[in-house]
């Protein structure tokens, strides 16, 4: 049986869909389940992100945060750990995407371990979005422009859906569901993830 080998860097921020991180993670670990595939996942955390997850429930080492980096980095010669991502990295999904980092990624901020690796980022590998917010925020006009400007870039969208948000509003901004989004990385593994090990 030929394995697929794949690289996943999961991104996460600071919107209370966050809270279904260690799902996601569950759901892409379960592909390894199948003989065919071979993922192996790392996560980059913004600091806001940290309030909605428990990041005892994740894998040991999985997780990386803006620490990490500057740990890492001491004196010329060291890698660079944002650079060394990207090149690790055959797919990004950032999950979910909220208001704060679409807008620094849309305007080229990067002040964070993951807007520095979506600064740095590689155009031939495909990068993923999952924005979820309020949806006040989902329909106020800068982010139908920022979303515009993400995907004039090549990234691409999973869109967020109607529900019935935790702040009491019903509308459009809460992430996609897990399985969507599980589903469509799936898909992509098979269509850009080298055969053979
Ligand atoms: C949290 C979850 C996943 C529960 O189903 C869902 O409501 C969601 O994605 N919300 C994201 C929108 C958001 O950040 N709202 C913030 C204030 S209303």
């Amino acid at each position: 049986m030929e394995k697929v080998s794949c690289n996943l860097l999961i991104g996460v921020t600071g919107s209370v869909a966050a809270l279904k991180l260690p799902l996601l993670i569950q759901s892409l670990l379960d592909f390894n389940k199948e003989e065919r595939y071979n993922v192996k996942i790392k996560i980059v955390t913004t600091e806001n992100a940290k309030h909605f997850y428990d990041t005892a429930v994740l894998p040991e080492g999985i997780l990386l945060d803006d620490n990490t980096e500057w740990n890492s980095w001491k004196n010329r010669g060291d890698p660079v750990m944002h650079i060394e991502l990207v090149k690790w990295a055959d797919i990004m999904v950032i999950a979910p995407l909220d208001a704060n980092t679409l807008a620094k990624m849309a305007q080229g901020f990067c002040d964070n371990l993951l807007t520095c690796v979506t600064r740095a980022w590689d155009f031939s590998k495909p990068l993923l979005f999952c924005p979820a917010m309020n949806t006040k925020m989902w329909h106020h006009p800068v982010t139908a422009r920022h979303i515009a400007t993400l995907k004039e870039w090549g990234h691409t969208e999973i869109p967020p859906i109607k529900k019935l948000l935790i702040c009491g509003d019903t509308g459009i901004g809460a992430m996609a569901e897990v399985d969507t989004i599980a589903q469509t990385i799936r898909e992509l593994i098979d269509e850009v993830c080298k055969k053979g090990n």
